[in-house]
């Protein structure tokens, strides 16, 4: 049950029957202020300007054409012509029970897409880091819900597993080896080892080309170089697999499918876009121009696809890649989670992958870009000496803090009920304040309001959960299984079963922006909903009729059905006490 669409689709149908209205647009928006309803239907003004005549006059005839007995009470005429939706209190309590009584809270199943979702995507030759953060959570989260509505969704970790950084990576290896160092030691500390390669890379006579050689080698499937390849990457995804369990996101050894997977396709892709005339020499390089993407001297930008001397790059991966999802994987969809500063590189991949034939024409392709994580001066996210900061010694941070904060309070709970609550909170902490920011800014990483209990947080919306979730143990109901006739009749019982209705609509903004944080402040809206109706509406004091106190409990329990399943899409987890 969506709404919006609903009462939309009933003006449309108005419109339908108005001679030169037939395919108007139909604008509805969310009304500003509850007293004057829910919705706000817009289109009487460009209707009467389209066939000039007043809009007033046209939003009487909309009123007295459009059926909407059923689900509204009453449609009033405002300004020059808009028309207010006020719904039904009995068709939104009716709609309330219906969502409660069903596991998917009334959200239906979209017609399945096969969606391809790219994400996370860390660098094999280093650690994770907090830059690999933000594509992990925005790319969990948006998969979740895309999975939710009913899409068949294919996480592809584009891990990166290949270039020439590895080539000095497996001979540093292969030293270490060869002073008897097993490589589970050597490499315990990617970071370190990254950094004693480089040096050497740099300083140490006849390393450097030792290490190209090794790159040409291992391009060309030399088994002793793939061996060595093959043990830092095995070690290393070990590495990313410790932190996705932590962070609690859906991402399986079975949805890597790195950099290298792509190799044996790269000469196809070239010949592919050779064939199609597009790729011209330039500097010894195989490049396409783009004159569509020229920069303000009228250059065309260039999309490089083979280096000068042979070699394939990131770029030519893109390609292969986008060739696959679409043929191969038969996307619908295809996604991308990157930071922003990529942004170009995918605006080109997708001009070249069409011009291409690379892309089936049905194919979207789309990218995520998002913002840089910044430390409290406003610069780049840093540890206090300068370095960069791990992903892993970031969540445990997380998890100790919450530990501390939980202790303050007086919990009645065990050490080890407390352990895993203080996990919660610490790992959801981190990720709402993440996932509620517009993706497409830069934001401010600070420990005190993420792990606050008040305001915008994730333990703020985990503290609303677990408290319906107490007033039921108090009641001594059963909250697994309990409905009720909804009565709906104080305006904060109407506003939260509005808000409760709207859920739907929360998660296909997040499917179609790609952009998490339209669930986030969902979430946030009603959680402070309930709060104002908690106060206003009490459920468990003598005196309260039965009706009146079980109708409260629906409304509340829907409500922490639609927090739970919520909190749940976007990767974050619920408990039962706190
Ligand atoms: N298809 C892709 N290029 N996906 C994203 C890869 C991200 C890349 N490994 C990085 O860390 O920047």
């Amino acid at each position: 049950m969506n709404v919006f669409q609903l009462v939309q689709d009933r003006f449309k149908q108005a419109l339908a029957k108005i001679e030169g209205a037939e395919n108007a647009s139909a604008p509805l928006a969310r009304s500003t202020r509850p007293e004057f309803g829910e919705y706000q239907f817009n289109g009487a003004m460009g209707l009467a300007k389209l066939l000039k005549q007043n809009p007033r006059q046209i939003a009487t005839q909309i009123v007295e054409l459009v059926e909407m007995d059923d689900i509204a009470e009453s449609l009033d005429i405002a300004g020059p012509g808009f028309i207010n939706v006020k719904l039904k209190p009995q068709w939104l309590a009716a709609q309330i029970e219906t969502a409660l009584s069903d596991e998917r809270l009334s959200v239906e199943k979209e017609s399945a897409q096969t969606v391809v979702v790219d994400l996370s995507a860390p660098n094999l030759a280093k650690e994770m880091h907090v830059g690999h953060l933000r594509s992990t959570i925005i790319g969990d989260a948006v998969a979740n819900v895309i999975d939710f509505l009913g899409h068949n969704v294919i996480r592809q970790n584009h891990m990166g597993d290949w270039g020439t950084q590895f080539g000095m990576l497996i001979a540093h290896l292969q030293d270490k080896l060869q002073a008897s160092e097993v490589a589970t030691t050597a490499l315990s500390d990617l970071e370190d080892f990254y950094r004693q390669a480089k040096i050497r890379f740099d300083e140490e006579d006849g390393f450097a080309d030792r290490a190209r050689a090794y790159v040409v080698k291992l391009q060309g499937g030399d088994a002793e170089c793939k061996k060595l390849w093959q043990q830092f990457i095995d070690v290393s995804i070990l590495h990313s697999e410790q932190v996705y369990k932590k962070l609690n996101v859906n991402l399986k050894h079975e949805d890597i499918m790195g950099e290298s997977a792509y190799n044996p396709m790269l000469a196809d892709v070239v010949a592919d876009l050779k064939q199609q005339g597009i790729v011209v020499k330039d500097q010894g390089a195989q490049v396409v121009f783009l004159p569509e993407l020229a920069n303000k001297d009228g250059e065309p930008a260039v999309y490089i696809v083979e280096k000068s001397g042979g070699g394939f790059l990131y770029s030519t991966t893109d390609l292969a890649a986008m060739k696959y999802r679409s043929f191969e994987l038969n996307a619908d969809r295809i996604i991308i989670f990157t930071d922003a500063r990529q942004a170009f590189h995918f605006k080109q991949a997708e001009i070249v992958g069409r011009k291409g034939g690379l892309i089936k024409e049905s194919t979207t392709y789309e990218h995520g870009p998002f913002g840089m994580m910044l430390g409290k001066d406003g610069k780049p996210f840093k540890t206090r000496t300068g370095g960069t900061v791990k992903l892993v010694e970031l969540l445990d941070e997380a998890v100790e803090r919450a530990e501390k904060l939980l202790a303050e309070r007086e919990s009645g709970l065990s050490a080890d009920e407390q352990k895993e609550i203080a996990r919660k909170v610490g790992i959801g902490a981190i990720k709402y304040a993440d996932l509620s920011k517009n993706r497409t800014t830069d934001y401010i990483f600070n420990w005190d309001t993420m792990l606050s209990f008040e305001g915008d947080t994730a333990p703020y919306l985990q503290y609303a959960y677990t408290r319906i979730k107490s007033i039921f143990r108090k009641a001594g109901l059963d909250a697994n299984n309990f409905n009720a006739t909804v009565i709906i009749e104080a305006d904060q019982e109407k506003a939260l079963a509005v808000k409760l209705l709207q859920f739907v609509e929360a998660i296909n903004g997040v499917s179609a922006n790609l952009t998490p944080h339209l669930l986030c402040s969902y979430l946030y809206e009603l959680s402070s909903l309930f709060m104002t109706f908690y106060e206003a509406c009490p459920m468990l004091k003598d005196g309260i009729p039965e009706e009146t106190k079980n109708s409260r409990l629906a409304l509340s329990l829907l409500v922490a059905n639609t927090l739970q399943k919520g909190l749940d899409l976007l990767g974050i987890e619920t408990m039962e006490k706190m």
